[in-house]
């Protein structure tokens, strides 16, 4: 399949094409309700979606084999050479950029939401700071250090099909095709889905298709990293099963993997998460080591981390260090050298430390907050892993901690040299108080948002870091501009990237 698909991409090189894609990418603003940051992941995409995305195909897509249906739906820039999906990325960017000039200028209201609701297009024709050309991916194919496989009824009708959606739930029409062909997808992940479903077809339990139908198996999770170590977590709805029932079940998984057909996934960690609802925390529901390891490691920039079961890490590890390796060197005020001088740095929506452990060196003092607790017990250990001792991380909702935060460093960073924030908040952006609080903050001169899909909600952040002084809204601060945006792409043949926009004041 993985050779139909790469025969046909160079019929549709066209650079109308392009122009169409990122009009499409900007009215869609990849609609979805996953409020993660991870937007390579599969998604739903209904018909009506999907021709309105695609203005220049054909109206259905239903003549196509279900492959290429799951290959436009979750990589729809695999026609293209990489040079032009980063063309496309790079004019998908202005174009947001350009309309957010075009906000800014006006004065707009701080409260609209997102840039979904403009699909008109940008007035502005040039923007007033630097958009630099977008950082390209390291590596293009079989980038993801991170995949779900859904499990649901298959192309055959077989409900144990372990692989990605096409259609939805809502019309009815969700068929779980198989993703061995897709372009972004390690070995090592398809493997460990087709035995997952191999093991799922051995098993007398069913699949939990839909989570009020019954049925007990659910989706797949699979993380790897560079070295090659491989983590599987299994989600598991217990039903009505007693914990002795569940435990034979859990048993056999384990066989399966460690003795059975599926050693040859040779995994390093196996996890199961029994829960009855959608997605849930360790706290919520604790992740069960079954088997090996309980954490997978990586390395960015030279530094190590031990990622939990339940963390967030970038989904693509060279681009991860590309983005990181960006911020570092936009991050900190001239001067910041090795051994300190950039004052103290707010890593908000911290995750395992990556951004403030790789910029610590350069900084007086770190200060990460992160709402799942694994990661802020992984950040502290990261810290500690890489001798780093002028890191600290708090848990909790950076809207309840920063607020009071900013308090205590009010006194503190008088004499403390300046204070930069870098904030890499999910998808859902920054809750109000957590931009009022930097806002209000005069310390703060500087600040890094990183944002997966900055025409979402990210755009009311970056309208109420910018506006004019709003006492009704308690936004009394002088206003930021942004001052350079850097694209990285963390997620070939999808149209999705990573944006750095810096704003200082
Ligand atoms: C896109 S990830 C970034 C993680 C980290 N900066 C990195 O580069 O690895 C977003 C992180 O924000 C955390 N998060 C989500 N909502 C939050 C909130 N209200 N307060 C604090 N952290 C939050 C998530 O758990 C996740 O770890």
């Amino acid at each position: 399949m993985l050779l139909i698909l790469a025969g046909l991409r160079p019929a549709l090189l066209k650079h109308k094409l392009v122009n169409v894609l990122v009009e499409a990418c900007l009215c869609s603003g990849a609609k979805d309700d996953d409020t993660t940051s991870d937007p390579g992941k599969p998604q739903k995409v209904s018909k009506k979606k999907w021709r309105k995305k695609f203005r220049n195909k054909p109206a259905s897509n239903e003549h196509l084999p279900w492959e290429e249906r799951l290959a436009d739906s979750v990589t729809p820039l695999w026609r293209l050479s990489y040079y032009d999906q980063l063309q496309l990325k790079q004019k998908h960017q202005e174009r947001i950029l350009l309309q957010l000039s075009d906000q800014l200028l006006c004065g707009e209201s701080t409260q609209h939401k997102s840039l979904t609701q403009y699909p008109s297009p940008p007035r502005s024709t040039k923007l007033s700071f630097p958009l630099l050309p977008i950082l390209p991916s390291p590596v293009r194919d079989g980038y993801r250090n991170k995949s779900t496989f859904s499990v649901n009824r298959g192309v055959d009708g077989n409900p144990k099909t372990v692989g990605f959606y096409v259609g939805t739930g809502k019309a009815g029409n969700i068929v779980c095709v198989n993703g061995d062909h897709l372009l972004n997808m390690p070995e090592r992940h398809k493997l460990v889905a087709r035995c997952y479903q191999d093991f799922l077809r051995l098993s007398a339990l069913e699949p939990c298709l839909l989570f009020h139908d019954g049925g007990h198996w659910r989706e797949v999770t699979v993380r790897t990293n560079a070295a090659g170590n491989t983590m599987a977590i299994v989600y598991f709805h217990p039903q009505r099963l007693t914990p002795e029932e569940i435990e034979v079940h859990k048993s056999s998984l384990v066989e399966y993997f460690t003795q059975g057909p599926g050693v040859i996934c040779q995994l390093d960690s196996l996890y199961f998460q029994e829960s009855s609802m959608t997605r849930c925390s360790h706290e919520e529901s604790p992740y069960q080591l079954l088997h090996g390891q309980p954490h997978i490691h990586e390395e960015v920039l030279g530094f190590k981390f031990r990622i939990s079961a339940d963390a967030f890490f970038q989904v693509n590890q060279g681009a991860a260090d590309s983005l990181y390796r960006t911020v570092r060197e936009m991050g900190l005020p001239n001067g910041a050298r090795e051994g300190g001088g950039g004052g103290t740095l707010l890593d908000v929506c911290c995750g395992t430390g990556a951004i403030g452990i790789t910029m610590s060196p350069r900084a007086d003092r770190v200060i990460g907050i992160e709402l799942i607790q694994q990661a802020v017990e992984d950040a502290r250990h990261n810290a500690a892993l890489n001798q780093i001792q002028n890191c600290e991380f708090l848990p909790g909702k950076a809207e309840v901690v920063l607020p009071g935060l900013m308090e205590v460093l009010g006194s503190t960073t008088d004499s403390g040299g300046p204070l930069t924030a870098v904030v890499n908040p999910a998808r859902a952006g920054l809750h109000y108080r957590v931009i009022r609080a930097l806002r209000n903050h005069s310390s703060i001169r500087r600040l890094l948002y990183i944002s997966c899909k900055p025409e979402g909600e990210a755009m009311r952040n970056f309208r109420e870091l910018c506006c004019s002084p709003d006492p009704h809204r308690k936004l009394t601060g002088e206003a930021f501009r942004p001052t350079v945006a850097v694209p990285v792409d963390m997620f070939p043949h999808t149209p999705h990237c990573e944006l750095l926009l810096v704003f200082e004041r």
